[in-house]
């Protein structure tokens, strides 16, 4: 079932990936707004100071600006009671010109991430993360996806021509990643394994592994003897780490020089999942603008 082991060097290209999706992005909001007379919208909320969040909401705002949509931010400070932030949500929830909202990750201690999820109504839940869409992608239902998770299935669709039958192992049981990566992966036809805290053997069960996919966010908790050779290798982890000189650098929860001798295809990080996050969150942007304004458009 894998493919033939491939020389050092069979990078899968993130970035080049996802640059392609947002100009189909782009070009279909043009469209869109030829179509209607109005552009997709979508506000992002961030609560605290985190430093990484607020680089990735910088670079959703200026993105969504260069995708021609509309962009709207909240920065609200640390200790924001999760009734303000509710209260925003249900303003953000009746205004006509946002078709996406999405809260940033992680939240402060005193707001339940569930709570502020399920608030988001379904149609704009732009992040796939609340019970309806969530339940909807369970059930093989058209909805809104999560962004990692999607970026993740386009990078191996890019990869692999044909997916049916694989055995796919997934590192990691978030709701963020883990879950719905199982459940995309389950619709294409893989066989799932999912590898949590408890489980006994991970690394025996990441050798079986066709595809392997790993979002722990543990920094290279996985070596290339977990690796079966042939297996495409999709890291989901970035975690910033001190070099020798005194700066720092992002790594994956793979360890990449060595997973790069024994796998056919590997995602570097950087310029591997990160970038097709936001681009997803760009699609999900333009899907979601299209159920208020073109309804014919519909949801993959
Ligand atoms: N509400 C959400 N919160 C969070 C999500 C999410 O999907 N929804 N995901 C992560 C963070 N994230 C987006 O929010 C994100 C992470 C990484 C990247 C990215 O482009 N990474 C680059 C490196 C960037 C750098 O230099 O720091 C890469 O990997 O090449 C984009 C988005 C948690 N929160």
């Amino acid at each position: 079932m894998t493919q033939a082991r491939a020389e050092p060097g069979n990078l899968i290209d993130g970035k080049a990936i996802a640059r392609r999706l947002t100009d189909r992005v782009k070009i279909e909001v043009e469209a869109l707004r030829e179509k209607t007379g109005q552009l997709p919208g979508l506000a992002v909320v961030l609560v605290g100071n985190d430093p990484a969040s607020e680089v990735y909401v910088r670079n959703k705002a200026l993105q969504t600006h260069r995708a021609g949509m509309r962009s709207f931010m909240h920065m609200l400070p640390e200790t924001t009671p999760q009734d303000e932030l509710l209260g925003l949500i249900a303003r953000l929830n009746g205004d006509p010109q946002i078709h996406g909202i999405l809260v940033q990750l992680p939240l402060p201690k005193q707001i339940d991430p569930a709570v502020v999820t399920n608030a988001i109504v379904p149609h704009k839940d732009v992040d796939g993360l609340g019970e309806v869409n969530a339940g909807r992608l369970s059930l093989g239902i058209p909805g809104l996806v999560p962004c990692t998770p999607l970026g993740c299935l386009i990078l191996l669709r890019e990869t692999l021509p044909q997916m049916r039958g694989l055995h796919a192992v997934v590192i990691g049981a978030s709701n963020l990643v883990g879950k719905p990566m199982a459940q995309l992966l389950l619709r294409e036809g893989c066989t799932v394994s999912i590898a949590h805290i408890d489980t006994r053997d991970p690394a025996g069960l990441a050798r079986e592994g066709d595809i392997l996919v790993v979002a722990t966010g543990r920094s290279g908790l996985v070596r290339g003897d977990w690796i079966r050779p042939g297996a495409t290798v999709i890291d989901v982890g970035i975690t910033r780490v001190p070099t020798h000189d005194g700066k720092t650098k992002l790594v994956g929860d793979v360890v990449f020089e060595e997973a790069r001798q024994v796998a056919a295809h590997i995602t570097p990080v950087p310029g591997g999942v990160g970038p097709m996050t936001i681009a997803c969150l760009l699609h999900n942007t333009l899907q979601a603008a299209r159920l208020t304004l073109d309804p014919q458009g519909g949801l993959a």
